[in-house]
């Protein structure tokens, strides 16, 4: 078991943000967790990475349980690609592609430690198998948005994590870099044994390699198992407090809210 929440509830501010949270992530899962603006989502994610503790409740992640081992071994085990994380590759606008994705190892941004050869083979792979390998001796500054998030997915896989958070990777994206960016997580996905864990406002992006779904709504589980069995027009419909009409084609959901809803 990668993540066992039992009962979990965070209050902060005399406020609940988690209300009696129960989650377990097998090993072999990916998951998708869905949720509106304030679902408590970003705080889940700390919990998981021991940055907030629970107020009630217990959880164990990767098996070991919160306050009975060092939390910096843990988060070595866990990737998180978020967006404060692109907002520090400002800091490192001279640093090229192949430098990035190495840093990983080092859990640093630029690289300020001296990589194996080893260390630069495994590098390359990753950077070949995230196709970005034409990405190698360009500066940071030059580089996409989309070509950035690709760049911190790289160096993510670098540190081998057990688990790897994908916070909203496709924020901010146009639509190809969107799909590019989704077909390199689809593609790592089979390459690697780590975990991902997607976090997303938006239906579309959950792929089928995201077998399981979680619901999050008001800080507590609405729903959560396959993701078939969460994305259908019924449970989204409750989830959402509006009628929604979700559908399937090749493979990936959409939404529609039907005219009079909009
Ligand atoms: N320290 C805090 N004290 C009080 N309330 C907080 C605190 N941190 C978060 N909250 C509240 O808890 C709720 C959940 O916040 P969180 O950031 O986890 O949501 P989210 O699902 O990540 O949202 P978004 O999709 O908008 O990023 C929000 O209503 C937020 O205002």
């Amino acid at each position: 078991m990668l993540i066992e929440m039992n009962d979990v509830s965070l209050i902060q501010n005399q406020k609940r943000i988690i209300q009696h949270l129960n989650w377990k992530v097998e090993d072999g899962q990916h998951w998708a967790i869905l949720g509106l603006n304030g679902a408590g989502k970003t705080t889940l994610l700390n919990l998981v990475c021991g940055y907030l503790f629970p107020t009630k409740g217990t959880m164990k992640v990767l098996g070991k349980e919160f306050g009975k081992y060092p939390l910096q071994d843990l988060r070595k085990e866990i990737g998180w690609v978020s967006n404060s994380l692109l907002e520090k590759m400002k800091y490192h606008d001279e640093s090229t592609g192949l430098q990035i994705v190495l840093s990983g190892k080092f859990a640093s941004i630029g690289l300020y430690d001296t990589p194996t050869d080893a260390d630069v083979e495994k590098a390359s792979k990753i950077m070949d198998q995230v196709g970005v390998q034409k990405l190698r001796n360009q500066p940071c500054r030059n580089m996409s948005q989309g070509e950035k998030q690709r760049i911190l997915i790289g160096r993510a896989f670098m540190a081998s994590p057990k688990i790897l958070i994908l916070d909203e990777p496709c924020a901010g994206l146009d639509f190809l870099s969107k799909e590019q960016l989704l077909k390199t997580i689809e593609q790592m996905a089979a390459h690697n044994r780590t975990t991902l864990i997607y976090v997303t406002h938006h239906i579309d992006e959950i792929l089928p390699v995201f077998s399981h779904t979680l619901l999050l709504k008001e800080g507590n589980v609405f729903s959560e198992g396959m993701t078939e069995n969460q994305l259908t027009s019924d449970k989204m419909s409750q989830f959402s407090a509006t009628a929604v009409h979700i559908s399937k084609e090749n493979n990936r959901y959409a939404l529609k809210l039907p005219d009079d809803n909009v």
